[in-house]
């Protein structure tokens, strides 16, 4: 089996979608299996949305039902706005997916951070590192959490949650949130995981669509200079997988995989 990051390319989200259930669905029952609940940590931008057209789709059977009530939702970076901010990954997240769950669902937990540490990024960071620590302490040594997914967008520069190319926050070996006050896409205050919890994970995806993306897909896969996402792949390896539209890896010169659980 191949050491690299998975790359799964179709033709269109609306293709991209049924294939990125079926991924979910596989995490969600081994994390059942392994503890009884699915610790996902999910990115903002358009991932919410994508995830709404591949998690709100009926089920075809009952080894493909979503098990909402024993979801337990993190934000893999949070900007250090109001819960009902414009900016909020949690406000988005609620209205791409949160709130369309039918009303006989029961809803999953959801971790935001806490609005009232708003003025103090550090200690944004290190309430929300302490909601971790309660939800991972029982079944980890606490070294690091593990996610049994998380679920990540690719920016167009490179960073993935807020982990941007070349910041000093690369190099955070410690801590498990980090606050950054400097980043590069507004706004500028945020909360992140850092590069050793993302790579700890059990499974990690990766959903970049659009032609928009093609430039940086190139320089992840085939030169990478360091590149958050690219670090994502090389500390991860098979865990790892992207699910793309073929738009976005025009020209990219890494195997494809046709998809396979
Ligand atoms: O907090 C943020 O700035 C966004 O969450 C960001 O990290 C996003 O995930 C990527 O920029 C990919 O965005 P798209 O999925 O919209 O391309």
């Amino acid at each position: 089996m191949s050491k690299q990051a998975n790359l799964y390319s179709f033709a269109d989200v609306a293709t991209l979608a049924p294939a990125l259930r079926a991924y979910v669905i596989q995490c969600q029952e081994a994390g059942l299996a392994r503890h009884g609940v699915f610790k996902v940590g999910v990115s903002g931008g358009s991932l919410p949305k994508t995830l709404a057209q591949a998690l709100l789709a009926p089920s075809t059977d009952n080894g493909d039902a979503v098990k909402w009530d024993r979801w337990e939702i993190f934000f893999a970076d949070e900007r250090a706005v109001p819960l009902d901010h414009a900016d909020s990954n949690y406000a988005l997240l609620k209205a791409e997916l949160l709130d369309k769950l039918p009303a006989d669902v029961q809803q999953p937990v959801v971790h935001t951070i806490d609005p009232q540490y708003l003025g103090d990024t550090q200690e944004l960071a290190d309430q929300y590192e302490q909601s971790l620590v309660r939800s991972f302490a029982s079944r980890d040594s606490v070294k690091l959490p593990i996610f049994d997914l998380l679920l990540l967008g690719c920016g167009p520069d490179g960073h993935t949650c807020s982990l941007f190319p070349g910041h000093e926050l690369l190099r955070e070996t410690s801590a498990w949130i980090a606050p950054i006050e400097d980043s590069p896409k507004p706004p500028p205050r945020r909360i992140t995981l850092t590069l050793p919890v993302v790579t700890h994970s059990v499974r990690i995806a990766f959903v970049a669509t659009g032609a928009g993306k093609k430039g940086i897909m190139k320089e992840i896969f085939e030169d990478s200079k360091g590149l958050p996402c690219a670090l994502v792949n090389e500390g991860t390896g098979e865990r790892c997988s992207w699910f793309v539209d073929n738009a976005a890896v025009e020209g990219v010169s890494y195997p494809r995989r046709p998809f396979s659980l």
